[in-house]
């Protein structure tokens, strides 16, 4: 054997060695090509493939979220997981990127980078909060203000999944997020998780991703979520792009009639930025599909097919005007 051929086997030693820690920042088509290698890589391949589809989150949710398809052979939806929002990111970050996670691992208040305190607010001083917490008398949950503690019920959004869920594959809508069991009226889902975009980026991004939607299948997870006075001018708009860094809810499709979901803005005492959250809008039976209303298609007579197949379905999907 020469020196280059004991390089060789070295670097192939060396793989092999440290795969189990390289592997899971492969796309999938990179990791396909590792696996088809040698036997030592396949296996460590067929590891980290078993364990993306069992759980969408990566072990960042309180429950496993698992990926289900009769439909065709995509195994699972590729995508960075946050539990909670972040930073936008560079455009130039590849879409496929599995490797990075963020966020702080299940059960706990999770850390959010966008939870500035507000300067002067009031929070509680309560042990534990109960019905006398003054934060009840406001429609805000307890907050970096608060001196209570993760146990408190009123931080109802802030500790991630309550209910089980799966990722099932529709023919005709792609993936979309279903009950694992059933689900009562009124229980908090889950929170809409992405990245945090100015309006000015958001628009950009939309335009990008409706050149893309053209020529080929993609689908993209930006919700424009606004908030309006009594006299019908917008107040908020928030910007939450889940396409590429995002939580569960980016597998939420539409639904023409509303769907089972609704939408709340959720405040917590002393923080800056409101959260987006789901609630289920009326009981859901197990195997269900969560969806909701994505917003008018009156407003947009090019949208692509909706498929909701609801009593009450425009045929349109409606798309943001952003
Ligand atoms: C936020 S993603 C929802 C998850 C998506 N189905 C997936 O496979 O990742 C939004 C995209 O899902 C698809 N979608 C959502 N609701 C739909 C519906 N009612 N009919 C057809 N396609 C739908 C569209 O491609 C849309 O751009």
């Amino acid at each position: 054997m020469d020196k280059q051929q004991r390089g060789k086997l070295e670097d192939g030693g060396l793989l092999c060695r440290f795969a189990h820690l390289v592997l899971p920042f492969l796309e999938p088509a990179g990791l396909a090509s590792v696996s088809a290698t040698c036997k030592a890589l396949h296996v460590v391949s067929k590891a980290v493939t078993f364990r993306r589809i069992s759980d969408a989150s990566r072990y960042l949710e309180n429950y496993p979220i698992p990926f289900f398809n009769s439909v065709d052979s995509q195994l699972y939806a590729n995508f960075i997981y946050t539990p909670v929002q972040t930073l936008p990111t560079s455009p130039s970050i590849p879409i496929l990127c599995w490797g990075g996670d963020i966020g702080n691992g299940p059960d706990q208040v999770r850390p959010d980078p966008f939870l500035f305190r507000v300067e002067g607010a009031h929070g509680c001083d309560c042990e534990s909060c109960g019905s006398n917490c003054p934060c009840m008398d406001f429609p805000q949950e307890c907050g970096p203000s608060c001196r209570c503690g993760s146990e408190c019920e009123n931080r109802l959004t802030q500790k991630g999944l309550s209910v089980k869920l799966k990722v099932v594959k529709d023919r005709r809508k792609g993936w979309s997020l279903c009950a694992a069991h059933f689900i009562p009226k009124g229980k908090f889902i889950c929170e809409y998780t992405g990245e945090l975009l100015t309006t000015e980026e958001a628009r950009n991004r939309q335009r990008l991703y409706d050149q893309i939607s053209k020529s080929s299948h993609f689908s993209p997870a930006l919700l424009v979520v606004k908030e309006y006075l009594p006299s019908g001018n917008v107040c908020m708009r928030i910007n939450i792009d889940a396409t590429r860094i995002g939580n569960i809810a980016r597998f939420i499709n539409h639904s023409c009639d509303g769907g089972n979901l609704c939408t709340l803005i959720v405040r917590s005492s002393g923080a800056l930025l409101p959260r987006v959250s789901f609630f289920s809008s009326r009981d859901v039976l197990e195997n269900e599909e969560l969806a909701f209303s994505y917003g008018d298609t009156t407003l947009n007579s090019k949208g692509s097919q909706c498929f909701c197949s609801s009593a009450c379905c425009r045929g349109i999907l409606p798309a943001e005007h952003t």
